[in-house]
């Protein structure tokens, strides 16, 4: 479960039945709890912004392989962005789209993705059965999560990115990094956002970290069934 900051990874924490026991690893620290039935769960604070993220949830994917017990998902959570009307504050959206939203090129006809340059991928799609099973266990919306590198802070961003991307809903930086990370190793991936703060003009007064956080909380409290009957399998 990568998170971006400790706050967060805490606010997950919250929700599981055992304290966190702290293991070290080159570049990354996880703490590791269980579910209630005894399934191991790593927690990791992986760091803000989509590279810091991968290289933290790549360090611990490969020190669990290593290990002999490599992980059959990783989730990356945290707060985010939400599009109005679809993704009010204190909302959750679960993402059955993970896309970048900034990584290609600026031409004089607009941003080209990376994709159309000839290059990787811009989008990572969630194993369905489990968006839908976490959907209905934590009534979270579904759709597209965006990953930016800059915090959107105008409504022409907003718009814009909008239009390139019709169904999203939640706007964060690390969701995309985490999935790459993941995808590298052949794990499947979810990500899960706590809407804190609109996507819009900046308005620092209008964010609701902690109301976010404790959707966080309440959020990872109903996902153990959903989680721990899913079999990597199941698509
Ligand atoms: O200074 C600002 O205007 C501002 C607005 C929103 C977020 C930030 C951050 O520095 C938070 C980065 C942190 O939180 C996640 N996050 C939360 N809201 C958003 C958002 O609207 N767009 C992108 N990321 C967001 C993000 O995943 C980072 O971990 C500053």
């Amino acid at each position: 479960m990568a998170t971006a900051v400790p706050a967060e990874r805490d606010a997950v924490a919250q929700a599981f039945p055992r304290p966190a026991q702290e293991l070290r690893l080159p570049g990354a620290v996880l703490c590791r709890t269980a579910f209630a039935a005894g399934a191991v769960v790593d927690l990791l604070a992986a760091g803000v912004g989509p590279a810091r993220a991968a290289a933290s949830t790549a360090t611990a994917l490969t020190a669990a392989a290593l290990d002999g017990a490599p992980y059959d998902l990783v989730v990356s959570a945290g707060i985010g962005g939400g599009f109005a009307p679809e993704a009010p504050l204190g909302s959750l959206v679960v993402a059955d789209a993970i896309t970048v939203a900034d990584l290609g090129a600026a031409t004089a006809d607009g941003f080209l993705p990376v994709t159309e340059l000839g290059f990787g991928t811009v989008t990572h799609h969630p194993p369905e059965s489990l968006v839908r099973a976490v959907a209905e266990a934590t009534g979270a919306r579904t759709g597209t999560a965006l990953t930016v590198s800059t915090v959107t802070g105008t409504a022409d961003r907003a718009a814009a990115l909008r239009a390139r991307h019709p169904r999203a809903l939640a706007e964060g930086m690390e969701g995309f990094g985490v999935a790459e990370a993941a995808a590298a190793q052949g794990v499947p991936v979810l990500e899960i956002r706590a809407i804190s703060n609109p996507v819009g003009p900046r308005d620092r007064a209008a964010w609701r970290i902690g109301d976010a956080l404790a959707a966080l909380t309440a959020a990872f409290g109903k996902l153990a069934p959903a989680l721990e009957s899913w079999k990597p399998h199941d698509q």
